[in-house]
């Protein structure tokens, strides 16, 4: 159907959970869905569709970083027809209230990308998340005591930066408080596209303190993440 997509028409549902990484789709898809299909193996970038609760849902692995996340949307909206995406990812925290295993949902997302910036001249666009999504899962994780925080998400095309924290700058004194590297683009598209999109990541890695998230914690803290991205996605 597309060069990186070889599902048929009708295989996705309308709303689909974006992690970057493609075996975490197959984790969603295997551990949260009932009756998982692969729809999508195309250079082993897995897509599936299942249902929760009752209700389909798809998952969809975008590789890493804004150009891959980039293809992967356009050919989900464009030839696909999906109205709500939703990206469970990883990132590294700027801010030392944010803890390893603490949920950011990415209200807004800056970036350093041309692919945001070149779009749109003399303008700072600002990407925002769907604040109907954005209020969703904000309450969902308060309703279920999860550690979140709702604030400005750095999607930055660099992850080895060479100036290490200070690569970032201004950012962090300007309430940026995590890292990641893909939710402007998301929403960048979401906005161009009309349709809602959110970024919610666990974050794995704190650049101030240096704490990271071990293996067993990363499990329990991606499962918080995926239950409230599924909760909110069925809701349409
Ligand atoms: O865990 P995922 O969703 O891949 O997200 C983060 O992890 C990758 C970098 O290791 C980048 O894609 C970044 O955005
Ligand atoms: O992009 C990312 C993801 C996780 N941790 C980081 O520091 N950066």
């Amino acid at each position: 159907m597309t060069p990186h997509n070889h599902a048929k028409p009708g295989d996705y549902a309308d709303a689909v959970l974006l992690p970057g990484d493609p075996l975490r789709a197959k984790w969603i898809a295997e551990t949260f869905l009932d009756e998982p299909k692969l729809v999508n193996s195309v250079r082993n970038c897995l897509g599936y569709t299942g249902s929760y609760k009752g209700k389909r849902v798809s998952v969809q692995a975008t590789g890493m970083g804004q150009p891959s996340l980039a293809i992967y949307v356009n050919e989900l909206v464009n030839t696909y027809g999906l109205k709500t995406l939703i990206r469970v990812g990883t990132c590294g925290g700027l801010n030392a209230k944010v803890k390893v295993r603490d949920l950011i949902l990415a209200q807004a997302a800056s970036t350093d990308s041309a692919i945001v910036r070149d779009r749109f001249g003399a303008y700072n666009f600002a990407p925002i998340a769907d604040f109907g999504l954005l209020r969703s899962a904000a309450e969902k994780a308060e309703a279920k005591n999860m550690r979140y925080h709702a604030g400005n998400m750095l999607s930055s095309d660099i992850f080895y930066h060479a100036d290490g924290m200070a690569g970032y700058d201004k950012l962090p004194e300007h309430g940026v408080i995590g890292v990641e590297m893909e939710a402007a683009a998301l929403y960048t598209l979401a906005a161009r596209f009309g349709v809602k999109a959110l970024t919610i990541c666990t974050m794995t890695d704190c650049l101030i303190t240096k704490e990271e998230i071990d293996a067993e914690q990363r499990q329990t803290s991606l499962s918080d993440m995926v239950t409230i991205a599924l909760e909110v996605a069925i809701e349409g």
